[in-house]
């Protein structure tokens, strides 16, 4: 992915290039400005201040124009990533633990921004420098160039027999490390469980352990980088012994003058110190870059988009599940057959594990590869285009999920509702008006609200939301008996929608609001 990146700002990149060549060129020149400048004032020469003064700017200008445009191609990489999750399927996002997806926007993320594009430019930069030397060197006699590129051309293939190495340890970080940001979510949310038990200890042993693995992967990622580099500084010390040695002979045979050996060392330091630094820093960028291959190989099994532009499409009659099986590996799941009809109401009641959520997300189409037909007005429904069929129909799920927004972009989504439309809800779900034009945020996870408001506020959203048929999951499990009677009896005198209601606990003062209660065994 970090490759697809670099082409498609390809352009910015070889910009980057060249101001990374002025940058180099700049430093250099920067002596030359300050003598420049120091020369002006000894001579109290004006103008040549000035001159001097805004080129020394200009230089320093480049140079952070160009770590702006650095900066630039790690939010790319961010953005691209985020895209690519927000277009996977409920069954793909669910191949991942949610917590891999945070690793790899932020552990992946800095890998990538200090060992990738850090080392990426900072090879850039060497390559001028070691073009600036060559040009030199070459000055001098060719012969040293020759042999100077040549002893280049070994110290290359010293990080080749290294790559495939480097390149696991840096995945065993990368994976470590999502082990890592996943412990630390479950076992920090597990701290007022753990309290009530006198077990907190258990968070530091849990996460102890998690972060020695983090130590040793970064341990072992460390020597390995530490042997390629001083292989290949080795090489550079003998290569510019050599070099020395070889200019020598040549002063000696009368092929040089005596005063190359003075700046002959300085210029071979030059050559091989940037030539082992940009050998450095493209292994480690190209080792960095193998972490996106695990985002590629999740965008490559992504086969579902979310475009909620596509075809339009009416929910008209009625909809029926005909001899409906679902497995999960080995536990085969029968539902059995019913049908809704349009703006009916109907609840599903059952003992826990036979498989009333199930039914709910295969017909929300969370989940695929069911057996038997669920035609809605005689159409299969996964024949229907899913951002359209979604359009029509709203899941509550029984994990209620807040976010930290106010409760009226909780309910709308951002989208927009009159103020009216969002009153009546809050109404109907007999949560507190005063929130409705209040700033204040529900907290990460709805942590200001009690459970029974967490519930309400998704249903809200469920029917605030619901244009055709809304599906609820224990939507009421939370709520003492005079809330849940209050809310459920709002749901149900919608006239206009149709609700598949799955409850453990069936209101008998509401079944007369049901067209058919249908129970699983
Ligand atoms: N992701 C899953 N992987 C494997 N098995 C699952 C999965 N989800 C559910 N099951 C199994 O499928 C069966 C039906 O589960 P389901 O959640 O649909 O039941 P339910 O009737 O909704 O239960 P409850 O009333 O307790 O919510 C259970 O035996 C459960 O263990």
């Amino acid at each position: 992915m970090l490759k697809k990146i670099i082409k498609k700002y390809w352009k910015e990149n070889s910009l980057a290039l060249v101001l990374t060549s002025i940058e180099s060129g700049g430093i250099i020149l920067s002596t030359v400005y300050l003598a420049m400048i120091m020369n002006s004032l000894i001579d109290r020469n004006q103008s040549e201040f000035i001159h001097a003064f805004i080129l020394s700017l200009s230089a320093w200008g480049i140079a952070l124009l160009f770590g702006f445009i650095k900066q630039q191609q790690i939010i790319a990489l961010r953005r691209e990533i985020v895209n690519r999750i927000v277009k996977s399927s409920y069954k793909k996002f669910h191949t991942r633990n949610p917590n891999e997806y945070i690793s790899w926007l932020t552990n992946d993320m800095n890998i990538i921004e200090e060992q990738g594009f850090g080392n990426f430019y900072g090879g850039m930069s060497s390559v001028t420098l070691l073009i600036f030397s060559s040009i030199a060197i070459f000055n001098f006699h060719w012969i040293l160039l020759l042999i100077s590129i040549v002893i280049a051309l070994i110290m290359f293939v010293i990080p080749k027999c290294f790559k495939q190495r480097l390149d696991k340890k840096n995945i065993q970080v990368s994976k470590t490390l999502e082990d890592y940001i996943s412990k630390v979510d479950e076992w920090i949310k597990g701290f007022d469980l753990l309290l009530s038990y006198n077990k907190t200890s258990m968070i530091m042993k849990k996460l102890n352990a998690v972060n020695q693995s983090v130590k040793k992967e970064k341990i072992s990622l460390q020597n390995e980088k530490a042997i390629i580099n001083v292989l290949i500084r080795g090489v550079s010390v003998i290569a510019q012994y050599s070099i020395i040695l070889v200019t020598g002979i040549m002063i000696l045979l009368g092929e040089l003058r005596a005063g190359v050996i003075f700046a002959i060392g300085d210029l071979t330091g030059n050559f091989f110190g940037n030539t082992s630094f940009f050998i450095e820093q493209i292994t480690l960028f190209s080792s960095a870059v193998t972490i996106t291959d695990k985002m590629d190989d999740f965008v490559k099994r992504l086969d579902e988009h979310h475009d909620v532009n596509q075809s339009p499409y009416a929910f008209s009659k009625e909809l029926n599940v005909c001899n409906v099986c679902y497995s999960y590996g080995e536990n085969r799941i029968t539902i059995p057959n019913m049908t809704f009809r349009k703006k009916g109401k109907y609840a599903i009641i059952g003992k826990s594990g036979t498989g009333k959520s199930t039914f709910l997300n295969i017909l929300v189409r969370n989940l695929s590869g069911y057996e038997g037909k669920i035609m809605i007005d005689n159409r299969e429904i996964s024949e229907i285009n899913i951002a359209a069929y979604r359009n029509h129909m709203v899941y509550v799920p029984q994990r209620n999920y807040v976010f930290d927004m106010t409760l009226k972009d909780n309910l709308t989504l951002e989208d927009d509702f009159s103020d009216s439309r969002v009153k009546e809800i809050v109404e109907k779900m007999d949560l507190n008006q005063q929130y409705i034009n209040s700033e204040n945020k529900l907290g990460t996870l709805g942590s200001h609200l009690s459970g029974g408001q967490a519930q309400r506020v998704e249903l809200g959203r469920g029917l605030l939301h619901a244009k055709d048929i809304l599906v609820i999951d224990e939507g009421t499990s939370s709520l003492d008996a005079k809330t849940s009677y209050l809310v459920e009896k709002n749901i149900l005198s919608d006239e206009d929608l149709t609700v598949i209601f799955v409850t453990h606990h069936l209101n008998t003062e509401l079944q007369q609001y049901f067209d058919k209660i249908y129970s699983f065994s």
